[in-house]
């Protein structure tokens, strides 16, 4: 804003380095006067920055270990401001303010610590430019894939982060990824990209990505392909911005605004193996509101077990174990003539987002017939 009584004029002809001295254009203002008019031009300068709100969730970014070769069997204890700490550059980037919802490793994120997620995201929403979210990787997929499947963003971005390595190690990979993280929430370019995971370099859509491996730098992986990385302070993106196909978004519903209070549907995850029975299934059934089978191959289960899953009263979601591909409804089993068959295919989810989906949808109280819409609508499962 153009202030009459302070003229600024550079010493330096270099702009990148440039330096300025500041003169009264009025022989009555005073120091104090002076003083107050630099402050305002530097707070008002200092406002252009974009503002990132963090929300820290533990994980191993959060992590310490014994000593510098540990990187197993360390303990969550850094604050967002021990994290950042670490990137003291990233003030020259934008302005933040921080919250600690939980610090936790991610094994211990429940319903109640998503829904202190979602309200921290769907607060932060309107005062900032961007969000980023700190999480442990080992279950950042799932918390990732219900932001995404509650809370339209809009333009600003949503960006999960985690590390492999604890902080006390040789060569942590959390201050790197935390700083590209904040980077690419600030950066306008990751306007309308919606829910996204920054972790080794690369850029990926929270719907899709999955960890892939569990010990190495390079955990996660996404068949549907990386959005795109970062070198050396550039973000480079693939594509234009872009959203997940179909995603069905789903309005929360809780009691109170207490997290404790929220619960979702109870399903479970049943394995499929080699002379698997249907004893787990029967024990099962009457304890869960539905369930999801990570079925052997594109929605193989033996004769029996189909038998038995047709019988059940609640929905089972056929996913897969192989960690690519998808379930065709070719491959679903068949009702008896004349029934309405309670099995959903899950397309390309796998089975802990499928979890998650079928959760939002029994919330929902869909019948058998909007569940399978929307895996179908989505991931042209059936
Ligand atoms: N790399 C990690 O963050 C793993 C850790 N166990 C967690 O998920 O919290």
């Amino acid at each position: 804003m153009p202030n009459d009584s302070v003229a600024i004029t550079t010493i330096c002809p270099d702009v990148e380095n440039s330096q300025f001295t500041l003169q009264s254009n009025n022989p009555d203002v005073s120091p104090v006067q002076m003083e107050e008019a630099i402050l305002t031009i530097a707070a008002s300068q200092h406002r252009s920055l974009p503002r990132i709100k963090i929300l820290g969730t533990g994980g191993t970014i959060a992590s310490k270990g014994a000593d510098s070769s540990q990187t197993a069997g360390y303990h969550v204890d850094l604050s967002i401001q021990d994290m950042l700490d670490a990137i003291p550059d990233i003030s020259r980037i934008c302005e933040i303010e921080y919250e600690q919802l939980c610090n936790v490793d991610s094994k211990n994120i429940d319903e109640s610590l998503l829904f202190k997620i979602y309200k921290g995201v769907s607060e932060s929403l309107q005062s900032f430019d961007g969000i980023v979210i700190t999480h442990g990787t080992d279950t950042l997929s799932e918390t990732a894939f219900f932001i995404e499947s509650t809370i339209d963003a809009g333009d600003v971005p949503i960006v999960f982060v985690g590390s492999m390595r604890p902080s006390t190690s040789v060569s942590a990979d959390g201050p790197m990824n935390l700083y590209q993280a904040i980077c690419i929430a600030s950066d306008p370019k990751s306007r309308g990209r919606s829910v996204l995971v920054s972790l080794n370099d690369q850029i990926s859509a929270g719907y899709y990505i999955t960890k892939t491996n569990a010990n190495s730098l390079d955990s996660f992986n996404v068949r549907q392909g990386y959005l795109g990385n970062f070198v050396n302070n550039e973000i480079h993106y693939y594509y234009p911005p872009v959203k997940p196909q179909g995603c069905h978004k789903f309005k929360l519903k809780n009691k109170t605004d207490e997290a404790s209070d929220f619960h979702l549907p109870m399903v479970c995850i049943l394995y499929g193996h080699q002379s698997i029975t249907s004893k787990l299934l029967e024990l099962v059934q009457d304890h869960y509101d539905g369930i999801v089978i990570a079925t052997m191959g594109a929605g193989s289960m033996p004769d029996k077990v189909n038998k038995i899953c047709l019988q059940c009263k609640i929905p089972i979601v056929y996913s897969k174990r192989s960690m690519d591909g998808m379930i065709p409804v070719a491959n679903l089993p068949t009702p008896e003539e004349g029934k309405e068959s309670n099995i959903v295919a899950s397309g390309y989810l796998n089975p802990e987002k499928s979890r998650i989906l079928l959760q939002l949808c029994l919330a929902q109280d869909y019948s058998i017939g909007e569940i399978r819409h929307v895996f179908r609508g989505v991931y042209g499962g059936a």
